[in-house]
């Protein structure tokens, strides 16, 4: 190892560690990735022709993006828009085997440098791990004739992400660039950066913070990456799979891709296979003929051809049964398919780009037998992760407002809506199981019962908490996991304030847990306004019955106090008039 070398390991790991931006960390390690590369090149036969044209970060743990990063080397810019490489071939063989890989890219060869120390060659264009025609095509036009790429390893040993430098040189078409020389010292910088990109999901530094419009209302500091990562993807015809949680937005989501796409304008098709039984998924994928099966009375052109020069979005697709995979997978590959009942016409031809929805685990899908292994990867080009509404409580006041106001305009109302500050507060501290669709009906019912306790929609509108507190009761009924999920979250906040106190303030012990039971009293009791049927409800008929039920209640918010002391902060005004109303002889 030359003492050049030695000197960019060791400097760039306080590049790294000081790194406060994805961008910065990312700039570092391509940066000196491309001094290691251009050094070999220099010392080689095409030092005077080869240059680097560009290297990209990739970073998708667990199998969904979360951030992309590149430079333009001779601008030394970052890249803009769909100037990735974003070969899901490349990146299945890059996962699969933990090698580095070199492309050539107009011969279509593929040289792997194994872990051992072995190389393998493969050299057709359909050999796994090669990119398909359409990459090949993109990165030729852009003159990238030489690809390297290296896995990027978290301290765990994961593989989560690569690292691509790509080369032009048409000189050495069919010869190959001297990877062999940098390869090892390119790998140990992938190492090196992967040890802190990968163990830390730092922000990325946007000059354009992404900006909220019609077809995503609300962009707040935890999805600000994805919509960063949808703008450079959405441009593009490769597939997007959106995964997440039901209710979180993936339909919306795919929308704006759609509108972000040069397909604007064009048909955006929609079909949900959660609602589709499993032996009409051909007939509503690709259209039937009248009399095709019972009930055809028409024929219907199906979703495909609907799509046709637009998107189809496609949700749900862990539940596509295997026939109607393999009816997808022909399409994906060809363009082609058969309508249902056509036997005269052959195949039809449609050219939509495909995006995919999914809240399932579709490796795990793949692992069981129930998802076509090659469907999966040809799906799986540009996966990125909707996170669940609980994990971005920053965004929910924007979303309530948002959805408040909506609502507001669709009952002509006149004036502004907004939520009173105890409303949103406890807006943003239910747990929300349900996620953006569940917080719409929420707003909707709080909306409604705010209206039915004013007269008209004259003024401006503020919804009160003890209505968002009715509504949320409502919700909890239909959803009785919700209770749980309270629970267990109540329990966590506990251990937490446990663990801050440790060593300085009173400790908060677990007998201090007992207060629940006098805050669940008083609630029933604020509830019924009645001590007598508050026991009643809480199945405490005994103690009635022995008239104990008064000292029991002062007992129980007697603890309630001791915590409220100990804790100290706001406390609820409902539950303070509980207090209250038991000082009183
Ligand atoms: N960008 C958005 N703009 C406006 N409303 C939104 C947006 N995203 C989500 N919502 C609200 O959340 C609801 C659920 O969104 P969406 O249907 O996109 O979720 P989903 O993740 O596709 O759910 P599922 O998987 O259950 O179909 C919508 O009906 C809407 O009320």
């Amino acid at each position: 190892m030359t003492a050049s070398r030695d000197e960019r390991f060791i400097s760039l790991v306080p590049r790294l560690v000081s790194a406060t931006y994805f961008d910065e960390a990312a700039t570092a390690v391509l940066q000196a990735m491309f001094t290691c590369v251009e050094e070999t090149l220099a010392d080689s036969p095409f030092a005077s022709r080869a240059r680097i044209l560009r290297g990209v970060v990739h970073l998708r743990p667990e199998d969904s993006y979360q951030r992309l990063f590149g430079i333009d080397r001779p601008s030394g810019a970052r890249i803009e828009g769909t100037g990735y490489l974003t070969s899901g071939s490349v990146w299945s063989w890059i996962e699969k085997h933990r090698c580095s890989v070199s492309i050539d890219v107009q011969r279509a060869s593929l040289r792997s440098w194994m872990p051992d120390g072995a190389m393998a060659l493969r050299h057709t264009p359909e050999a796994a791990g090669m990119p398909g025609d359409a990459t090949r095509e993109r990165m030729l036009g852009r003159d990238a004739t030489h690809v390297h790429v290296v896995p990027l390893r978290a301290p765990g040993g994961s593989v989560d992400g690569m690292i691509t430098i790509e080369v032009s040189c048409r000189g050495a078409v069919g010869l190959e660039l001297p990877w062999a020389e940098c390869h090892e010292e390119l790998a140990i910088l992938a190492s090196i950066a992967g040890a802190f990109i990968a163990a830390r999901a730092l922000p990325l530094r946007s000059d354009e913070p992404a900006s909220p419009d019609e077809f995503l209302p609300v962009v707040g500091q935890s999805t600000a990456h994805l919509v960063e990562l949808l703008r450079a993807f959405a441009p593009r015809d490769d597939t997007i799979l959106i995964t997440g949680p039901t209710g979180a937005g993936k339909s919306r989501l795919a929308r704006w891709c759609h509108e972000h796409s040069q397909r604007r304008g064009q048909p955006f098709e929609s079909l949900d296979l959660l609602g589709v039984p499993e032996d009409l998924q051909m007939a509503e994928l690709f259209g039937w003929k009248r009399g095709a099966f019972t009930g055809a009375v028409k024929d219907n052109p199906g979703a495909v051809a609907r799509a046709a020069k637009g998107t189809l979005f496609l949700d749900e697709i862990d539940k596509l049964s295997l026939k109607a995979q393999a009816g997808l997978l022909r399409f994906i590959e060809e363009r082609a398919y058969r309508m249902l009942g056509d036997d005269g016409a052959g195949e039809r031809r449609a050219d939509a780009r495909l995006l995919v929805g999914t809240n399932a685990d579709l490796r795990a899908a793949v692992r069981a037998g129930r998802f076509r292994e090659d469907l999966y990867y040809r799906i799986n080009v540009l996966p990125v992760r909707l996170l669940p509404l609980a994990e971005r409580l920053d965004e929910l006041p924007r979303w309530a407002d948002f959805m408040l106001n909506r609502r507001h305009q669709e009952a002509d109302g006149k004036g502004t809506a907004r939520f009173e500050p105890e409303a949103m507060k406890l807006l943003v501290s239910a747990p929300w199981p349900g996620n953006l669709r569940q917080l719409d009906n929420i707003v909707r019912r709080a909306y409604a019962l705010q209206l039915a306790g004013q007269s008209g929609l004259g003024g401006d509108l503020v919804i009160q908490r003890r209505h968002v507190e009715r509504a949320l009761t409502f919700d909890s009924d239909a959803e009785p996991s919700a209770l749980t999920k309270l629970l267990w979250r109540a329990a966590l906040s506990f251990v937490n304030e446990a663990e801050r106190r440790r060593g300085g303030s009173a400790p908060l012990p677990l007998d201090l847990t007992d207060a629940f039971r006098g805050m669940v009293l008083g609630a029933a009791v604020q509830r019924t306004g009645n001590r007598d049927h508050a026991f009643t409800l809480l199945g405490q008929e005994m103690l009635l019955k022995n008239r104990n039920h008064h000292r029991t209640l002062l007992r129980e918010l007697s603890r309630v106090r001791e915590i409220l002391d100990l804790l100290g902060g706001e406390v609820d005004p409902d539950l303070l008039a509980v207090l209250d109303a038991d000082k009183e002889p």
